[in-house]
């Protein structure tokens, strides 16, 4: 099934205005199959951001790894190690285990592992195999590995492939002394895989060092950091953290339009989504995150207004230097669902004056009805516009359109939502570049029935407890 353009959804969308609740497995496949006939950022599919992490064995790769996950505890990360890929042996290799190079690009199901890597970068969830380090062979079950922000590709020869490097936004290579690697190698070894000291010491001279110097040493180059010390080294580590922390949080969309504005995610603001997304949330609990959320994207939508400089005297007798709110303002609710968030407006804003715009569905003589009830002044003032959901963008553009026609400028247009799929962005972004969005999350797209998905269902009958009968 091939995905849907943009103008093209946009042509066959009837005012839609909902967002996808009863999303039944069938759709769900329906949707797996779009993205994958869709490239991530073409659907506008967050990508992962993806760190190589390469190393000698015992070098400490996966310590590095577990501390740079520890750190990133808000951002959904996951680990994908290069041993997962290991060719299962066969008997007869088995029966020669000591004479099989595991430390030799060749040990490595590498297509296998570009596979896996592709799917998760697409947002679909893969099953990595299991290896298992003493029967030499890949057990079951598989682990589920699902799609997250950050992937975080570990192993000895992972900057071998050019394939694989390509994947990579950025590529660590952890070095450690040779000695200290032996030593740990040995320990490990002898302890967690149950092999006796002159069989390590043995594989070590024979394939772990002539591989160390011949394919994994030379890939160093390849490296955007080389972390020496490994794990001990905490400055490399919280430099690494807090660079990927400045690139997830942009999301790719904001790269494309800057008037787009992502609230930054914490485990609260993830927390409130879970909720309100789920199906089964009671109407009394979807209002009350829903109002929390919607406060939060209101207060963040305020600082976008312009401010004056403004100097007062606090009551030491010094001077502070702050701003002076902007006064010249007002709310406009896209009926049903933008009057759910009237009252978080009304609570920042003292005394706000809030206007409304109907955009029924077509009626039945293909019609678009449009009713407001706007400020006579509205033309002097910035107005924060407000519906909790952005589809296809249809209603967006017919409210802005309103607005700009009663004398409103662009510029002074910001438009607040809970959540906006990637098309609307694109059509009210496209149309009118210079107003402002402010919400809480970017969803995955539309469904075939331009139903946001993930979404959160019919937002004004959950909220105004409609959806009961
Ligand atoms: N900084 C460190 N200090 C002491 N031991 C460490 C350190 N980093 C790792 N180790 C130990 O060394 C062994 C190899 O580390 P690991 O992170 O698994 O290396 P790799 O993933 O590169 O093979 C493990 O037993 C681990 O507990
Ligand atoms: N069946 C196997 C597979 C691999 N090895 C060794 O593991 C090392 C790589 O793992 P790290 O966690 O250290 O990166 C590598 O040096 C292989 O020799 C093994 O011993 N048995
Ligand atoms: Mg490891």
């Amino acid at each position: 099934m091939g995905s849907k353009s943009v103008d093209e959804l946009l042509e066959n969308s009837v005012g839609v205005h909902f967002s996808g609740f009863h999303v039944d497995d069938s759709e769900v496949r329906k949707f797996e199959d779009k993205l994958q006939a869709t490239s991530a950022t073409e659907n506008g599919y967050k990508e992962p951001f993806v760190i190589g992490v390469a190393g000698g064995a015992a070098a400490g790769k996966t310590a590095v790894c577990d501390m740079i996950i520890q750190q990133l505890h808000d951002q959904r990360v996951v680990l994908v190690n290069q041993e997962s890929f290991y060719y299962d042996l066969t008997e007869e290799e088995l029966d020669h285990v000591h004479e099989y190079n595991f430390d030799h690009p060749d040990a490595f199901d590498t297509e296998k592992l570009l596979c896996c890597m592709e799917k998760l970068r697409r947002g679909l969830a893969v099953d990595v195999p299991n290896y298992d380090f003493k029967s030499h062979k890949s057990k079951l079950p598989a682990r589920k590995v699902n799609p997250s922000d950050v992937i975080i590709l570990e192993g000895i020869l992972i900057f071998h492939d050019p394939r694989v490097r390509a994947m990579m936004n950025m590529k660590i290579f952890v070095d450690t002394d040779a000695d200290v690697r032996l030593a740990r190698r040995i320990r490990r070894d002898t302890e967690e895989k149950g092999r006796d000291l002159k069989t390590v010491l043995d594989q070590y001279s024979t394939f772990v060092k002539p591989a160390f110097d011949d394919f994994i040493l030379p890939t160093k180059k390849y490296a955007d950091i080389i972390i020496p010390r490994g794990g001990d080294n905490h400055v490399a580590i919280d430099l690494i953290v807090e660079h990927i922390r400045t690139k997830l949080g942009q999301h790719n969309l904001c790269k494309i339009y800057p008037n787009l504005y992502v609230i930054h995610s914490t485990f609260q603001i993830r927390g409130m989504h879970t909720l309100i997304r789920d199906a089964k949330t009671t109407t009394h609990d979807f209002i009350f995150y829903s109002d929390r959320l919607i406060r939060l994207v209101v207060e963040h939508g305020l600082g976008h207004l312009p401010f004056k400089e403004k100097q007062v005297i606090t009551p030491t007798g010094s001077v502070y230097t702050g701003v002076e709110f902007c006064k010249r303002l007002c709310g406009i609710s896209i009926i049903r669902s933008g009057e759910s968030m009237e009252n978080a407006l009304r609570a920042c804003c003292k005394g706000i004056k809030i206007g409304k715009i109907l955009i029924p569905r077509k009626g039945d003589n293909g019609q678009q009805l449009i009713y407001h009830n706007l400020p006579k002044d509205i033309a002097n003032r910035n107005v924060l516009l407000l519906d909790p959901i952005l589809g296809t963008g249809n209603s967006a553009v017919q409210a802005i359109s309103l607005l700009l026609e009663n004398g409103v400028q662009e510029c002074n247009i910001i438009f607040l939502n809970l959540i906006s799929a990637p098309q609307g962005v694109h059509v009210v972004c496209k149309r009118f570049p210079r107003i402002k969005i402010v919400t809480s999350e970017i969803e995955f797209g539309l469904n075939e029935d331009f139903r946001v998905v993930p979404g959160m269902g019919e937002f004004g009958d959950r909220y105004f407890g409609t959806d009961d009968d």
